[in-house]
């Protein structure tokens, strides 16, 4: 464990998703070695003991490499799921116990499926939803109205959610999980296939959903511009045990990151040397030196500035996708929307 931040303490009545040794095992059966005929029994720990409590109006992210027990854990949290051992409690309830009494608390997004009717105008699911959740008229319109506002989805209303684009569409989940208020909103890859505007947007509204109502929000993500747009504290499963509970921030120093000064001399030099930075690498004129998240950058820009011939200088920020990956066993895959500031 590297940082399990202790959120709030035990009994706290702000705490909405409380979670407590955790475990849901699966029994599996896969063919015996060698016979075509036996079949050995096998358990699989997809959530493996974990412990954390969510406080109300948090935005947490809820991130591992596949197969770390995420969704497991999220299909628990809304009880779809049973555990297997462990204490669970969303809003005060148990929600394996009291799964309807729970639907009217949480709303839930899996960003693979849709919870529209296929056939029918984005509308009518709306409707369809007004009725299940009996939710008071006037709620519903206002609710509807502001999400067909900040979803933009006023074009929309009349087109059979078949004829949506996947950008669309998920828009249209999203407010169709919103209409009876929910206390909390679990959202399983929000953004997965969506293209820049359409995550854009996405963000953009759960953001205000948040500051403007204090949903709370827990969100499993593969995209780590979602975590770091959105996230103030961030917590890593990996093999169905927590890793990390933190900031983005401690998250940079647990994983002992790095940023890079990126450096365009006059001519091509032999590697620069200042103290308190590493050389990384040099192409023609440019050259990469590393130095640590956790450090100012101007005494080494400055260094730098001092006594080299200087045509450019920009400081690249660590790769949080690469720092996370260093936490998973399994390792992770390459950049992404690295940021990247030009000092001059
Ligand atoms: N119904 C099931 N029966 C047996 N094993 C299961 C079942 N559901 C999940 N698992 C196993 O449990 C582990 C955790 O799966 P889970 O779907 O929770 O991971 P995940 O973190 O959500 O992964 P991904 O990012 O790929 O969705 C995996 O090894 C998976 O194969």
């Amino acid at each position: 464990m590297t940082d399990l931040r202790s959120v709030t303490e035990p009994g706290d009545v702000t705490d909405l998703i409380e979670v407590e040794a955790l475990e849901k095992v699966f029994a599996v059966r896969r063919r015996g070695e060698g016979s075509r005929w036996r079949r050995e029994k096998r358990e699989v720990r997809a959530v493996d003991g974990i412990s954390f409590r969510v406080a109300r109006g948090e935005v947490v992210g809820y991130i591992g490499p596949n197969g770390a027990g995420k969704s497991t854990t999220i299909k628990m949290l809304t009880g779809i799921l049973t555990p297997s051992g462990g204490r669970l409690r969303v809003a005060g309830i148990d929600p394996a116990r009291e799964r309807s009494g729970l639907a009217r608390r949480i709303g839930v997004v899996f960003g693979q499926r849709t919870t529209l009717w296929w056939d029918l105008p984005l509308i009518d699911s709306y409707r369809l939803v007004h009725r299940m959740y009996r939710i008071p008229d006037g709620r519903f319109a206002q609710n509807l109205e502001r999400c067909v506002e900040l979803l933009d989805l006023g074009g929309l209303l009349d087109v059979p959610v078949r004829q949506l684009s996947l950008g669309q569409r998920m828009r249209g989940d999203i407010a169709a999980a919103l209409l009876h208020d929910p206390e909390v909103l679990y959202l399983d890859e929000p953004t997965i296939g969506l293209d820049v505007v359409s995550k854009t947007r996405v963000r953009g509204f759960l953001r205000e959903l948040n500051a403007e109502r204090g949903t709370t929000i827990l969100l499993t993500t593969h995209d780590l511009t979602d975590i770091e747009q959105l996230c103030g504290r961030v917590m890593v499963i990996d093999h169905g045990r927590l890793v990390y509970d933190g900031g983005l921030a401690g998250l940079h120093e647990a994983g002992g990151s790095e940023r890079q000064l990126v450096v365009d001399l006059e001519r091509e030099l032999p590697p620069i040397e200042v103290a308190g930075t590493r050389f990384v690498r040099a192409e023609g004129a440019r050259q990469w030196l590393a130095f640590p998240a956790s450090a100012s950058a101007a005494p080494v820009v400055a260094a730098v500035a001092e006594r080299y011939p200087l045509v450019d200088l920009s400081v690249r920020e660590p790769d949080i996708e690469a720092v996370i990956a260093k936490m998973y066993d399994t390792g992770g895959s390459g950049t992404q929307e690295a940021g990247e500031k030009s000092l001059m």
